[in-house]
């Protein structure tokens, strides 16, 4: 997940040195955010009482430029290279998360992005949009390990509707985007997933900008509210047996899709990205990702229990994710010739 956000963020193949620095600097503060949230009572006071963790906070963010910074740098000279020489961008182009921030103009203050502003825009585009995806992945593949019937009747779906080429083991080609439009189970397993499991149990916390009504309650003027995104997917009032891993809830009789509002724009029964404004801004990003990896895994491999059965219990980190890391066999479903 990190290869493939650093590509997006950076627009170039980082060497796997260079992912994994990404990884170290970014989980570094992602781990010990709990630790400092104190921090944000009182600094003033708090820079005193608190030294020590302060100190620890600097090095931390410190270790993280250090990284990020060249990288920012050579997307930028590279920009520069080519404006000076004044070449039309080749179609092939990858247009980075990087790229736009560079072009980006605050229009009220009319002045470009700070490095140090780069910094933190692209650190939190792989903290929302790594461990969030895959914390679900790893949820969603345990389910289908758990329930080894959903995971054949997800194969056979592919089997009988994927493009005639993959049929082809000699062809290990990636299953492609447009391929994963045909198959509403995956979409159904990936929703399930998501709403059993959702990797965020509340959404970033909100105010409310005036005095505010809420089920006869006052909020007051600034008053936080949070949502209970898990509760809100396990309520058994809106889903049948809410606790149980069923895809098929997505789905019509006949097995065709149902147009599932996961925006919530029209109705909310669940919001694993939130909803209005504010929503995950990755969200569909996020959803093809998920598609795109179960359904790759899925095609390739034949998923497991290991030693032990699948435990399903939670623990909270930065996302909720499995207290026991999901631990599985993989067969390989099909067998490469011998000229592979
Ligand atoms: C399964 C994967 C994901 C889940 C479950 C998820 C969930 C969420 C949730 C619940 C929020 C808070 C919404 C709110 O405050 O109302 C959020 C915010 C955010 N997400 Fe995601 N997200 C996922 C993937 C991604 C990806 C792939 C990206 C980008 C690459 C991303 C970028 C962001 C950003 C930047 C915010 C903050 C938006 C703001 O401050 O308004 N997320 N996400």
């Amino acid at each position: 997940m990190f290869s493939l956000l650093a590509l997006m963020c950076f627009g170039d193949k980082l060497e796997e040195e260079q992912i994994k620095e990404i990884e170290r600097v970014q989980r570094n503060l992602l781990l010990s955010f709990s630790r400092f949230q104190i921090l944000n009572f009182w600094p003033s006071v708090g820079k005193i009482l608190f030294r020590k963790r302060w100190e620890e906070l600097y090095q931390i963010t410190q270790d993280k430029e250090n990284v990020l910074i060249p990288l920012i740098r050579a997307r930028k000279k590279m920009q520069q290279e080519k404006f000076n020489t004044e070449s039309e961008p080749e179609q092939t182009e990858i247009q980075s998360y990087v790229d736009t921030l560079l072009d980006l103009e605050l229009p009220e203050e009319k002045r470009k992005l700070e490095e140090s502003e780069l910094v933190a825009l692209c650190s939190e585009f792989f903290d929302a949009g790594t461990d969030t995806t895959s914390t679900a992945l790893q949820w969603i593949l345990a389910n289908l390990v758990k329930n080894p019937e959903i995971q054949e009747k997800l194969y056979m779906e592919m089997k009988q509707n994927l493009s005639e080429k993959y049929s082809n083991p000699q062809d290990q080609e990636a299953i492609k985007e447009e391929e994963l439009q045909k198959l509403p189970y995956l979409k159904a397993v990936v929703l399930e997933g998501l709403r059993r499991h959702p990797p965020a149990h509340f959404v970033l916390p909100h105010a409310v900008t005036e005095d505010t009504v809420l089920n006869g309650r006052l909020v007051p003027k600034n008053g936080v509210v949070n949502v209970m995104v898990a509760q809100m997917g396990w309520d058994p009032e809106v889903w049948e047996d809410p606790m149980a891993f069923k895809p098929e809830r997505f789905l019509r009789s006949n097995g065709e899709e149902i147009e599932f509002d996961i925006t919530g724009s029209r109705e909310i029964k669940m919001m694993p990205f939130g909803v209005g404004r504010r929503i995950c801004p990755g969200w569909s990003l996020a959803m093809l990702h998920l598609a795109y990896f179960v359904g790759n895994l899925v095609w390739n491999f034949e998923w497991s229990a290991g030693e032990e059965d699948v435990d399903l219990s939670e623990k909270q980190e930065f996302t909720v994710v499995m207290k026991k890391p999901l631990q599985a066999h993989l067969s390989p479903r099909h067998t490469p010739t011998q000229n592979d």
